[in-house]
């Protein structure tokens, strides 16, 4: 028997990439697939800064009424942009394996670092997290917020709007731009944002069990579950989107998770990073401990400050 498996995506470029690749995964499992492109309030409202239209399941509801509506059975995100508490009746049942996780900078002009201040370098990116982690390691860069998908903002930094742009490798990667590549960041100075360079399955609780059954072990990549469960638990307490600048990153070891995460203060002069670890069997409990951590030593207090600054 094979039921056809609707798959809801946004229409960006990276978003179909996604998309292409879940459903890569399901037919090699022997699922037949149906692509099914959906227009979002995210994609529309393209020159408002995201952390003014509010972040909360902007990129994600609409693919949510559809999945209510059987319109589709599964909706395809980039990890990183679901936010730690979906609506009721709502989950993720797959993360794909993850790829390189690191941040980069992409540029059409050679010889760009950031270590080298004795050039002025503007750098294009719209993450309060890169701002905040540039102001913290490397002052002297100038930044100018860049919105659009990948190939705007190319086209923005081409047109002379910035030197570089500050990106995910895996948004990069996957529109096939590695050659624009020409730093790639350490994960110790730009620890990544929560769950960067794996994609997520959602579904409503409503999918059909059996289905619902096919779907993960087609695409669930169980290693990467586990990481990105431990990063989300710490998402979870702060209760951030992705507006507010924090990161983590999950390794494990067979059974030992080490979660390395923290915050970093809006104007870039504060900034937390702790390492914790534990069982790989309550990745979420490890979230918590993590963010208790953090908030014991200042943490707390930068995150109310973040807060009312972003509300004004
Ligand atoms: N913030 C938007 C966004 N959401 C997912 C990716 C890239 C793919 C990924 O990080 O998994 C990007 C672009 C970027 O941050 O450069």
């Amino acid at each position: 028997m094979s039921r056809l498996i609707k798959i809801g995506t946004r229409g960006s470029k990276l978003a179909l990439w996604q998309a292409y690749h879940v459903e890569q995964l399901l037919q090699k499992s022997g699922l037949a697939t149906e692509i099914v492109i959906i227009d979002t309030k995210g994609d529309q409202i393209l020159d408002v800064s995201i952390s003014k239209i509010g972040s909360k399941g902007v990129f994600t509801q609409e693919l949510e009424d559809q999945l209510l509506d059987g319109r589709i059975d599964i909706a395809v995100h980039s990890a990183k942009d679901m936010q730690s508490n979906l609506p009721d009746g709502f989950e993720i049942i797959a993360f794909t394996e993850r790829e390189i996780e690191n941040d980069v900078i992409a540029s059409h002009k050679k010889g760009i670092t950031l270590s080298d201040s004795s050039q002025p370098l503007v750098l294009g990116t719209s993450s309060t997290r890169r701002v905040a982690t540039l102001k913290h390691f490397y002052p002297h860069v100038k930044t100018v917020e860049v919105r659009g998908n990948l190939q705007t903002r190319i086209r923005k930094m081409e047109d002379g709007l910035c030197d570089a742009l500050l990106l995910a490798y895996a948004g990069v990667h996957r529109m096939g731009y590695d050659e624009m590549i020409v730093e790639k960041l350490s994960l110790e100075e730009f620890t990544p944002a929560v769950g960067q360079g794996s994609v997520a399955i959602e579904a409503s609780s409503t999918l059909d069990p059996k289905v619902k059954e096919l779907i993960i072990s087609a695409c669930n990549h169980r290693e990467t579950e586990i990481k990105l469960r431990a990063e989300r638990g710490y998402l979870r307490v702060l209760e951030g989107g992705c507006s507010i600048p924090v990161f983590a990153l999950a390794d494990n070891q067979g059974d030992t998770v080490t979660l390395k995460g923290g915050i970093v203060s809006l104007d870039g002069k504060e900034r937390i990073s702790v390492s914790v670890s534990g069982s790989a069997d309550q990745p979420e409990a490890l979230g918590e401990k993590l963010a208790e951590e953090v908030f014991a030593r200042g943490g707390k207090k930068i995150l109310d400050q973040i807060k009312t600054t972003l509300n004004k």
